[in-house]
């Protein structure tokens, strides 16, 4: 496949997302899975360039796990921190662009406005760290592209999924109220992505934005999903108890504010992502559909 979109982490929620969009759009798209590619295995990489011959590679390979990677740095590092330097290696060589993802945990939440790419990046986590060396080494290897920091990916599984089934099992719901963010919605992330993927990508790679319009509080985003779940089920809503960050107690430290300001990408590429409120009832009917006892 000469020209087309490689898909580099296929088997998670934004690569299979953005696969499914660009092959709804007819474009020439490889998804590679970790068991197809180690993006850490830098000859593997080579080969795979050398055969895909892509015009623009996706890098949606992580290591996203943030309590686990406290306990496991030398991971997030090699997958994070080091791998996405060879990627941009590999794409210079081959004469791809690049599109890199990033997120908003690169930055220690104490602004108290929503960040701008040119604000100072300060991690507070190890997974952070981790995907801030991995921008810093995107940049050093001369690729040409983007590097998209994204935040709070909203789909049917992860913070969804587990507000949902705790719902449904009658618990009592605990949620932390002091943290706040952009949510984005993991189709609305694919949609951009396919539409980077057209575009002319900056010849030297250069930090992007992108990010739901509205902010939440973990407490708020859980409150509308259970709001929604209860409404379409009928399904008595739980109790739901406000907490704070510290009794919540996670290994992993989380900026408290850490709202991403998307007007770059707005204004350079006509990008916008969705309240995330607008997307709630696609969120809960897309884990009802995969949890169907319910
Ligand atoms: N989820 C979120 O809320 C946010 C995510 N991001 C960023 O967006 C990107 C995509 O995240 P998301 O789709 O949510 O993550 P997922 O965890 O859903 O997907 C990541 C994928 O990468 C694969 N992977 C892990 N290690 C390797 C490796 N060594 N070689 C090849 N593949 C590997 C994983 O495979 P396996 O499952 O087998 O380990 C998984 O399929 C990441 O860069 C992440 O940092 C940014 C902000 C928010
Ligand atoms: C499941 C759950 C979580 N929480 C809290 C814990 C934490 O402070 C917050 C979010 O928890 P999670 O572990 O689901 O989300 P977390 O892994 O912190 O999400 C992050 O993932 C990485 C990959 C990113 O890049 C970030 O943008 C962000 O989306 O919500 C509750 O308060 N109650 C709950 O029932």
């Amino acid at each position: 496949m000469s020209g087309g979109v490689l898909i580099l982490g296929a088997g998670g929620q934004v690569g299979r997302a953005t696969a499914a969009v660009l092959r709804r759009q007819g474009r020439a798209v490889t998804g590679l899975t970790r068991g197809d590619l180690d993006i850490t295995d830098e000859s593997a990489l080579d080969e795979v360039f050398r055969r895909v011959r892509p015009a623009t590679v996706i890098n949606a390979a992580a290591f996203t796990a943030v309590d686990r990677a406290e306990a496991q740095p030398w991971r997030a590092e090699a997958v994070n921190g080091l791998a996405p330097g060879l990627i941009g290696a590999s794409a210079r060589r081959h004469g791809a662009a690049l599109i890199h993802l990033s997120t908003d945990y690169v930055f220690d939440g104490e602004k108290g406005a929503p960040y701008v790419e040119a604000d100072t990046a300060a991690p507070v986590s190890v997974y952070g760290r981790s995907k801030l060396a991995g921008e810093a080494a995107v940049l050093r290897s001369g690729a040409a592209g983007v590097i998209l920091r994204t935040s709070w990916l909203l789909s049917a599984g992860g913070f969804v999924g587990a507000i949902l089934s705790r719902a449904r099992s009658g618990e009592v719901l605990r949620v932390v109220g002091d943290q706040k963010g952009r949510p984005t919605l993991v189709d609305d992330l694919a949609q951009a992505l396919a539409a980077l993927a057209h575009e002319t990508l900056p010849q030297a790679a250069e930090v992007y934005h992108y990010a739901g319009a509205t902010d939440a509080t973990w407490f708020e985003l859980a409150d509308a999903l259970v709001d929604e779940w209860s409404g379409r089920t009928g399904a008595a809503r739980p109790v739901m108890t406000g907490v704070t960050a510290a009794s919540w107690n996670a290994p992993a430290r989380r900026p408290s504010d850490s709202r991403l300001d998307s007007g770059r990408i707005a204004a350079d590429f006509g990008l916008l992502g969705r309240d995330w409120r607008e997307g709630v009832p696609e969120l809960v009917e897309a884990w009802l559909n995969k949890e169907p006892d319910q």
